[in-house]
């Protein structure tokens, strides 16, 4: 805490006043801010693609990624998409101050858990503007601040951003400072941060690698990683081969930058001569590059796959494949290489998907459904701050609930103990 530059300190005792201010604030004021954020964004939304115009500009200019282009851009769709999750968490049940299991004790004295607010969350994310909505309108929602630290590539995007947020606060009688952006894009203040214990009750690194190895290592705070996804899709045997490949395309090539894009096929011996000709010609049309197993390149033209291979998440067109002779093979495969994000089976057995359900280590396993549904809209949260890698406290997508916690409570009639 000592070694934080002023203005950081400064944003951070800020945001433990707001958070304070918050946990008691009604649930109609913190409705009011989310609806006004939505209305403004609708209002507002020339201001906000101008900035991000500036943002893309610059990316541009430095060559950044197609793929992460696509993520920096602001586009209509976001807009009404976040225009949609806004509203739908506002109308959410508010969850703070709610009483769960009540019980009562042999001498009378009544224990139940209370849902409160964590406090103050520092997120550092991706240079994605649409998480800087997503994750401050669910940390309003659960009663707790924020400190944003997006990408740098998102710098102007997310100031625009956080200026309709703030704003929206205050019309709602809210503290602005519940929602407020590190004021720096210096990757210093990202360290700087991990030292807030005290002030920061949270810290949330959705990133990569690295990224998540640096926050695990100096955060003086509990972390909860969101980390990469190395997604596997299994195709057992007797799958229905069609919708196998349904899946894999949409998982590969729907939105290949994602943390839940498939990266992996494995597919049961028997299946594989009828089913990877299908996949290889759905990707080809998808314009995904194969990459494969010695078995795999016997039946289909794929680049031979290296060790590597089994445990790199692309967040390209690129797809690796393996034949393996069993469900057993599949499972040890998937908890060797996977990185607990996300896991698929295809399947037309029953005893195998509930194997597959519970054996698999995974924050989200699906059944005959692709990994894109590891999201917090598409799981029902209304939204999402992002995916829990980490198993405590949450495991899988976060929303509104997974940013609160409970406390004990007591309420008794004068019991003393003995
Ligand atoms: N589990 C989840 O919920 C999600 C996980 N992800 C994962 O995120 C990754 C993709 O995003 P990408 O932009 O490439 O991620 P990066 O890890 O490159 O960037 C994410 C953030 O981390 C910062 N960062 C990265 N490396 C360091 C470092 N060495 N020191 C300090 N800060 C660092 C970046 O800062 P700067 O802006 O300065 O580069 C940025 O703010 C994928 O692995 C994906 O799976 C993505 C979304 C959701
Ligand atoms: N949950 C989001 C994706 C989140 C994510 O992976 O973000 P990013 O890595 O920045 O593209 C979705 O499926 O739309």
């Amino acid at each position: 805490m000592v070694n934080a530059p002023s203005s950081l300190l400064q944003l951070a005792q800020a945001a433990q006043a707001a958070a304070r201010a918050l946990a008691k604030a009604s649930p109609a004021a913190k409705a009011r801010a989310l609806q006004l954020t939505a209305e403004k964004l609708r209002t507002e939304w020339e201001g906000l693609e101008a900035a991000n115009r500036v943002d893309l500009a610059q990316a541009e200019a430095t060559g950044l990624s197609k793929a992460k282009l696509d993520r920096l851009r602001l586009t209509a769709r976001i807009r009404d998409d976040l225009i949609g999750g806004l509203l739908q968490v506002a109308e959410m049940p508010d969850p703070i101050g709610a009483i769960e299991s009540l019980t009562v004790r042999p001498n009378g004295l009544q224990v139940g858990r209370m849902r409160v607010p964590l406090g103050v969350i520092g997120f550092i994310y991706e240079s994605r503007p649409n998480a800087t909505v997503e994750a401050s309108a669910l940390s309003l929602k659960a009663g707790n601040a924020i400190l944003l630290r997006g990408g740098k590539e998102a710098w102007h995007s997310n100031r625009a951003l956080v200026q309709v947020l703030q704003a929206s606060l205050i019309e709602a009688g809210l503290p602005a400072e519940a929602i407020q952006l590190v004021p720096t894009p210096d990757r210093s203040a990202i360290l700087e941060m991990c030292q807030l214990a005290g002030l920061l009750d949270l810290i949330i690194p959705r990133g990569g690698k690295e990224l998540i190895e640096l926050v695990q290592r100096e955060a003086r705070m509990p972390v909860l990683a969101h980390a990469e996804g190395v997604n596997h899709l299994y195709v057992d045997a007797g799958a229905d081969l069609e919708s196998a490949v349904a899946i894999a395309v949409n998982g590969k090539a729907q939105r290949p930058s994602t943390c839940n894009s498939l990266e992996k096929v494995l597919v049961h011996a028997t299946e594989a001569p009828r089913f990877l000709p299908r996949l290889a010609a759905a990707m080809q049309a998808a314009q995904v590059e194969l990459r494969g197993d010695p078995r795999t390149r016997a039946i289909i033209e794929a680049t031979a796959a290296h060790e590597e291979d089994w445990s790199t998440e692309y967040l390209d067109l690129i797809l690796t494949v393996k034949v393996v002779d069993s469900l057993e093979e599949a499972l040890a495969h998937i908890a060797r290489y996977g990185s607990r994000h996300t896991e698929a089976i295809c399947t037309n057995t029953h005893p195998h998907a509930m194997r597959f359900l519970h054996e698999v280590d995974a924050s989200l396993v699906l059944v005959n459904a692709s990994p894109r549904f590891n999201d917090g809209f598409q799981l029902g949260l209304g939204a999402e701050i992002g995916i829990s890698t980490s198993k405590l406290h949450a495991y899988g997508a976060m929303g509104v609930r997974e940013l609160t916690t409970t406390k004990f409570i007591a309420l008794g009639n004068g019991q003393i103990r003995d």
